[in-house]
């Protein structure tokens, strides 16, 4: 599962022979060309910058930090780097010429013996990016590299049907008003998406361009030990580069709590691009959670949280009708509904994962984004008894469900996998009845599992187990997982890759058992 990504005609212009590998995939970078992941990002100062720049998206030249990490005992090293040297010179070129300086730094920092020890962030900034609602990047060169080698910052013109309607559609404010949303103030929760024209199941309610993507790790190092005004100062530089359309609205996103701007706007607008559940989903959570090793030392595997100034609208439901989906290689946040959704009701999608207890959800939403929930589930404000059957029911199915999954983990960790199965189709009726189809990919993913487990150990007292029709299903069901995945994330998420993985994995199995026989 090596897939070459698509080239951008820089990297092929300095490596020919450089093939980048996905990220998720389980072998990493194999390129020979120099420095893997630094390639095409910063301007070449050995050539005549004018023709040789040509190609790169940055509107301005990068800044680059370096700030020691948490592995190595606190340090005086921060450092702003360029941006001091591009506000004290007036040249852009020698502004140029001080970014590759921090290049070179960084370049030898970025190999695998050192890596850890300092680690360089860099704000780029694409004006044009997606017809100038620009965007910009605090992200370390090998991640900036990985997206560039994606071919995020190629603009690609939109798909004929959408050309076909905008052109149906006389100006842009009929264009507006074509939108199946509209941002307007909600009772108790600030602003707010309401559908302006019946939605179906399934829909793309919105497409929304990050303003800032930012590295999580970024802000973890420098939610410690006084570093804060560095963050604030690269965060505030990368707002004042956007476009002004992009760069309004995000000043006028709503604030959390906190005395610094910048932080009190990141703080409740920033979103992990990997869904609720993985990673971190809370901007404030991370500036003062301790750091988990949970990523490994994979090529670009940098975490990395985005701000959607349209989608940084959408209110949080405990039982919510959409959901967001990352598409990696566009950088791109979807809005897609879960089920129909009529005019004039609230696009709601869930900061928690669903499956918590509503006591769990409230003090989740209190701990991470700092307010008290009122949605049509959270009774705590509310005196209607109507609403509060509405909580107690749906808390007892839920409490239910968590007691039939952890009976088949059980069951599985006994061995009795038969069992297992027959008690998460039990688990499946009641989801659908509390609206969870979010947990499909988790659903299908553990039946693959314990249907593979079956056919290759059986279950005991089953002495009778039909293991190949096991292993058909185990097949069937990773399948569904990935479908799952790519309609409940992207096609090159972490948890589709993972799915795809296993999908894999059995289908190999399959053919083996096939062959033997
Ligand atoms: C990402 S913003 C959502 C848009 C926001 N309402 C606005 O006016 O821009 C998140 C903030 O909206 C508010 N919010 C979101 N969902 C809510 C809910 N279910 N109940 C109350 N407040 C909510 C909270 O203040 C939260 O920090």
């Amino acid at each position: 599962h090596e897939l070459p990504l698509s080239t951008h005609p820089l990297l092929r212009l300095q490596c020919p022979n450089l093939t980048l590998f996905h990220r998720h995939a389980t072998s990493t970078h194999t390129a020979t060309c120099p420095v893997p992941g630094l390639l095409g990002i910063f301007p070449d100062l050995n050539t005549d910058s004018n023709t040789n720049n040509l190609n790169l998206p940055w509107s301005f030249p990068p800044k680059c930090m370096t700030l020691a990490s948490s592995s190595k005992k606190s340090s005086p090293a921060s450092s702003y780097q360029s941006a001091s040297s591009v506000s004290s010179t007036s040249s852009a070129s020698s502004a140029y010429s001080s970014s590759s300086s921090s290049l070179s730094a960084s370049a030898s920092l970025e190999n695998d013996e050192s890596r850890g020890k300092e680690i360089p962030y860099c704000l780029f900034t694409s004006q044009p990016f997606r017809n100038g609602h620009g965007t910009s990047l605090i992200v370390s060169p090998n991640t900036a590299s990985h997206l560039l080698g994606l071919g995020v910052f190629e603009d690609r013109p939109p798909p004929w049907k959408w050309i076909r309607q905008s052109s149906r559609s006389r100006s842009n404010e009929q264009q507006r008003t074509n939108l199946a949303y509209r941002i307007i103030n909600v009772a108790g929760k600030g602003k707010g998406v309401v559908a302006t024209r019946p939605i179906k199941q399934g829909e793309i309610i919105m497409v929304d361009y990050p303003a800032l993507l930012i590295s999580e790790e970024f802000l973890r190092e420098t939610g410690r030990e006084g570093k804060g005004h560095l963050r604030r100062r690269m965060v505030k530089r990368a707002i004042e580069q956007l476009p002004e359309i992009t760069r309004e609205k995000v000043w006028g996103l709503m604030r959390g709590p906190g005395k610094y701007e910048v932080d009190a706007i990141m703080g409740v607008n920033l979103k992990g691009l990997e869904g609720v559940g993985s990673g971190a989903n809370s901007a404030l959570a991370l500036l003062e959670e301790p750091r988990t090793e949970e990523h490994g030392e994979s090529y670009a595997a940098e975490g990395v949280m985005g701000l959607f100034a349209e989608v940084a609208r959408i209110n949080h439901s405990c039982r919510p009708n959409a959901r967001l989906r990352f598409v990696e290689n566009r950088a791109t946040m979807e809005v897609i509904s879960y089920r129909p959704i009529s005019p004039g009701e609230e696009i709601s999608i869930s900061y928690t994962a669903l499956t918590l207890s509503p006591s769990d959800r409230h003090h989740f939403l209190k701990q991470n984004h700092q307010f008290t929930c009122h949605c049509p589930l959270c009774t705590s404000l509310s005196d209607d008894p109507s609403a509060k059957t509405l909580t107690a029911e749906s808390h007892s199915r839920r409490t239910h469900l968590q007691e039939v999954f952890d009976t088949m983990l059980h069951a599985k960790g006994e061995g009795f996998y038969q069992d297992a199965i027959n008690i998460l189709k039990d688990w499946l009726d009641f989801a659908e009845v509390e609206g969870l189809l979010p947990l499909m990919g988790e659903y299908h993913g553990t039946m693959a599992e314990l249907y593979l487990l079956l056919a290759e150990r059986g279950s005991p007292g089953d002495k009778e187990v039909d293991r190949e029709g096991a292993l058909r299903q185990a097949l069937r069901e990773a399948r569904m997982a990935v479908d799952a995945w790519v309609k409940l994330r992207s096609v090159d998420g972490r948890k589709t890759e993972e799915a795809r993985v296993f999908l894999e994995k059995v289908f190999k199995l399959k053919e083996r058992r096939g062959k033997g026989k």
